[in-house]
C-alpha cells in the first residue's frame, strides 16, 4: 500500500489537492459514485454520515458502518477524475473501494433496473494506459466481488456478473454513426457484444487498473439505466435512473467485508 503523501500542490497541507479532504476526514473504506448528487443519499446508509468536503466534482461524506469509518466520494465522469479521486483517497489512507454507478446494457437479456457486478472492464478508455500497458487486464478484487454477489442474492434483485466495457465518449456509445471514426466504434461495439460484455460505462477500467497499480481493492456495482440493444431490437426498454439499489448492495457488501477484515487483521 502506498503510504507517502504527495502534498506539493495542496492549498492546505492537511488536505488533498483535488478532493479537498485529508486523512482525518476519510475512512479506509470508500464508496465511489460518479455523480456528486448521489453522495448524500448513499451517506444516508452510514451511521452519522456528514459532508466533510466539496471541491470540483468531488463531494465527500464520512460516517460509519459497523463502527468503522466509511466515506462516500464522487468521482465525476470518466477515468481521469476517477483516477485522481482514487489516488488522493489512497494518499489519505483509504484501501478499499466500491464504485456505485450507472451503465447501459449491451446484451438483450439485461434490463433497465438490473444490477451489474463488474468482474472486469474493457480498457477502451485512455486513462488506464498511463498506469499499465494495454495487455494488462482491468479486473476487480475477488473478495469484494464475492461480497457484492452475496449482497445482491440476499436482496433478491435481478443481477448479472461479468465484464463491462469502458470508453471515454458517452455519445460515441450512443450515436457512433455521427463520429468520423464510426467504423471503429461500431466494429468494436460489435466485438464487445460478441465477447459477452454486459454493459457499458466509463470509470471501472481506470479504477480497476489504478487500484492494481496502487495495491488497493476495488469493485463496481452498477445500475442498468437502459439498454440500447433492446431498443434496437424493438424490445421493451425500461429506463431507471435511481441508483439506490446499487447503493444498498454496496453498503451491504461493505459490511461483510469490514466484518471479514476484522476477523483477518
Ligand atoms: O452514473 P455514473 O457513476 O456517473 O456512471 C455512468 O454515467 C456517466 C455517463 O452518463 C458516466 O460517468 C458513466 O460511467
Ligand atoms: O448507456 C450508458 C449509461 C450510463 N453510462 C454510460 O456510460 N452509458
Amino acid at each position: 500500500m502506498r503510504e507517502e503523501q504527495d502534498m506539493r500542490y495542496a492549498k492546505d497541507p492537511n488536505k488533498q489537492y483535488h478532493i479537498g479532504v485529508g486523512a482525518e476526514e476519510i475512512g479506509p473504506y470508500v464508496i465511489l459514485p460518479g455523480d456528486p448528487g448521489r453522495c448524500e443519499q448513499i451517506a444516508g446508509y452510514l451511521e452519522d454520515g456528514v459532508r466533510v468536503g466539496q471541491n470540483r466534482e468531488f463531494t465527500t461524506y464520512t460516517g460509519k458502518l459497523k463502527g468503522v469509518k466509511v466515506s462516500v466520494t464522487s468521482t465525476g465522469i470518466g477515468g481521469p477524475s476517477a483516477a485522481i479521486a482514487m489516488e488522493e483517497l489512497v494518499m489519505a489512507g483509504a484501501h478499499t473501494f466500491i464504485r456505485v454507478g450507472t451503465c447501459g446494457g449491451m446484451q438483450e437479456e439485461i434490463l433497465g433496473g438490473d444490477l451489474i457486478v463488474a468482474t472486469g472492464a474493457v480498457r477502451m478508455e485512455g486513462c488506464s494506459r498511463e498506469y499499465a500497458p494495454i495487455e494488462y487486464p482491468a479486473v476487480a478484487d475477488f473478495t469484494l466481488l464475492c461480497a457484492l454477489r452475496s449482497a445482491a442474492e440476499k436482496m433478491g434483485v435481478r443481477y448479472h456478473t461479468g465484464v463491462v466495457e469502458c470508453k471515454d465518449s458517452f455519445y460515441g456509445q450512443h450515436s457512433p454513426q455521427k463520429s468520423p471514426v464510426s467504423y471503429e466504434l461500431q466494429n468494436k461495439w460489435e466485438a464487445w457484444k460478441r465477447l459477452g460484455c454486459l454493459a457499458s460505462e466509463m470509470e471501472s477500467a481506470a479504477l480497476y487498473t489504478v487500484a492494481q497499480a496502487l495495491g488497493v481493492r476495488v469493485a463496481s456495482v452498477l445500475l442498468v439505466m437502459a439498454n440500447q440493444e433492446r431498443e434496437k431490437a424493438g424490445l421493451s426498454n425500461p429506463v431507471v435512473y435511481d441508483t439506490d439499489l446499487a447503493a444498498r448492495c454496496a453498503t451491504e457488501a461493505l459490511q461483510t467485508v469490514i466484518a471479514e477484515d476484522r476477523k483477518r487483521l
